[in-house]
This record gives structure tokens, sequence and C-alpha cells, in this order.
């Protein structure tokens, strides 16, 4: 078993980010700037997007933090998106998920100028990219994407199986897969929880990517030796014997599943990686589509 480590490859990654940005600074250009909105105080939701105010910093960009309570208004709310929308300043934002329930995600997601939507949610993004037009792509499956090519794993003809169909996560999925670019051109089957009889479908798949929220899910009797495994999934599990209070735990058994896997990816330190440095990828390409344009 080889582990798909996306601890190392999201550092790679960062890395020729920043060496792009010595190159911007040298020619006296704006550095990417990234804003980021927060709504309320969920414990992973700060983590999240700390975690991508300190990349930001870490690799050169600018970055806005816009953290608005819990009680925020939908209106409130999109009065930001639209005064986001009219910075010039501003390359790309994002909105982290989930919101409080009062608002509606998608009305929200739909308010973002799709040239700023580094996150890739925007309809105009996501119907861009079913069609392999030009568009962003959203950070988690984008990341998945470097983790399989960077790996040289191949995917022409594969059987993959995708378990979730999240708009985040298993739906993008399961479009990219079937794309007829490297890393894509395979047989893609999206399962979800309306799925009878999941391991008959795991069983035949060259590769698995999980994204369903639930620990331990895929057990070692439900993939094929030598399957490529893929986990998105992490929960926050009570751990009081944890600094942190929780580990986080992945979909897949790892012990046993790594025992007849091909390659694999750890959680943490697998996926999770992956999508901020996608996501510093996606608004370096939106400053330069912006430049462009200009
Ligand atoms: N607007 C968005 N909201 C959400 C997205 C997204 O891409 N855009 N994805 C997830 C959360 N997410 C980024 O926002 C994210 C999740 C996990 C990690 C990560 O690095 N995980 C670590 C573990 C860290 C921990 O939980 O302590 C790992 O797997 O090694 C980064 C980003 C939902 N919302």
């Amino acid at each position: 078993m080889q582990l798909l480590d996306g601890k190392k490859v999201s550092e790679e990654i960062k890395n020729e980010i920043a060496a792009e940005v010595t190159k911007i600074k040298e020619r006296g250009e704006k550095v990417p700037h990234l804003a980021a909105v927060l709504v309320g105080s969920n414990g992973a939701s700060l983590t999240y997007v700390g975690s991508k105010v300190k990349t930001c910093e870490k690799i050169g960009f600018d970055s806005t933090l816009v953290s608005l309570p819990e009680e925020t208004t939908e209106e409130e709310l999109l009065a930001k998106i639209y005064e986001l929308n009219n910075n010039d300043d501003i390359d790309g934002f994002i909105v982290q998920l989930p919101l409080p329930k009062h608002i509606d995600e998608q009305k929200v997601l739909n308010a973002i100028d799709p040239d700023k939507d580094v996150d890739g949610f925007h309809p105009e993004n996501f119907g861009r990219m079913a069609l392999e037009l030009e568009s962003f792509i959203p950070a988690t499956p984008f990341g998945i994407l470097q983790l399989l090519e960077r790996n040289k794993i191949e995917t022409k003809g594969k059987n993959v199986v995708v378990i979730g169909r999240s708009n985040i996560v298993g739906k993008p999925m399961s479009l990219l897969m079937s794309r007829k670019a490297y890393p894509g051109n395979a047989t893609v089957t999206l399962t979800h929880s309306a799925t009878q009889n999941i391991e008959e479908f795991t069983r035949e798949a060259d590769i698995v990517i999980t994204a369903l929220g639930v620990p331990e899910f895929l057990k070692a009797e439900m993939i094929k030796e030598g399957a490529v495994i893929v986990d998105v999934g992490i929960t926050r599990v009570v751990d009081e014997t944890n600094t942190k209070g929780y580990v986080i735990k992945g979909d897949v058994a790892f012990n046993e599943v790594a025992e007849k896997a091909s390659w694999i990816t750890p959680v943490p330190g697998g996926v999770g990686p992956m999508t901020i440095a996608m996501l510093m990828k996606n608004t370096l390409i939106a400053r330069e589509r912006r430049a462009k344009k200009k």
C-alpha cells in the first residue's frame, strides 16, 4: 500500500503558488486577494477559515476575513456579497459552509459573481465544469484530481465509485471523473443514501471516493484487492482524552482497508489539506483572469 499524502502534495502546490507570488511582486503588480465570509461560530468552520487566512499569509496573498454573527439575516449577508462582488481589490471570495439554518444557502451562492467564485459553487461555474469549459473547479474535487495526477494514478477506463451526492464533493467529483481529460475518462457510478447493496458497487471499483461523513463506513470486505481509496470524510468524534476534546475520523476503516488497497488517503492529512491548497490555486487563477480582462 502507498499513501496518497495530501499534506506533502499540498505543500508542493503551495510552494509553487508562493513562487508565482514572488514573480508577481517582482513585476510590481498587486498580489492575489482572497476574502472569506464566516457566519456564526461553528467550531470546525472557524478552524477551516482560520487555516485559509493563515495559508494566504504564508504564500504571500492578501486576505480579508468577514466575520458575521449567527443572527445575520439573509438580506444582510446578500448585501455583504454584493459589496465583495463590487470591491475591485478582491480577486475571489468564499462563503464558508454550512450557513445557519435560517439562510437559504443556494440563494447566497447564486449571488456571488461567477468570476470571483473561487469555490466553484455558483451554478454558472458548475454548469461550465459539467460542459468541460473553463471554470472554477470546487477545491476538494480539484484536490483529489491533483492527488491522482501527481501520483500518476491511471484513471482511463477504470471503474470509479463515488459515495455521497453533495454539491460540494460527490456530484462534481462524479462529473470530473467522467470528463475526457486526465485524470478522468473513467466509468463512474454515483452512489448515495438510497443506493441498495452499496458493497456490490464498491467491490467492483478500481477507485472508491467516499464523501459520506459516516466514520469507518468503508470496510475491507467492501473493496477489491488493489483498489485506490480516497477518503473525503472528516467527522469530529468526541474524545476527552485528546487535548482538542475530539479526534477526526474518516469514512474509511483505515487499518483494515490499507492492507487491501494499492493507494489510500489518510485522515487527517489526505484530502483536507488539498482543499486549502486548491482554493489558493483558484484564487491565483481568478487574479490572472481578472488581470487579463482589465
Ligand atoms: N465554502 C466552503 N465551505 C466548505 C468547504 C469548501 O470547500 N468551501 N469544504 C468543507 C470544509 N473545508 C474547507 O472549507 C475544509 C475541511 C477540512 C480541511 C482540513 O484540512 N482538514 C484536516 C483536519 C482539520 C481538522 O478538522 O482539525 C485534514 O483532513 O487533515 C480543510 C478545509 C466544508 N465547507
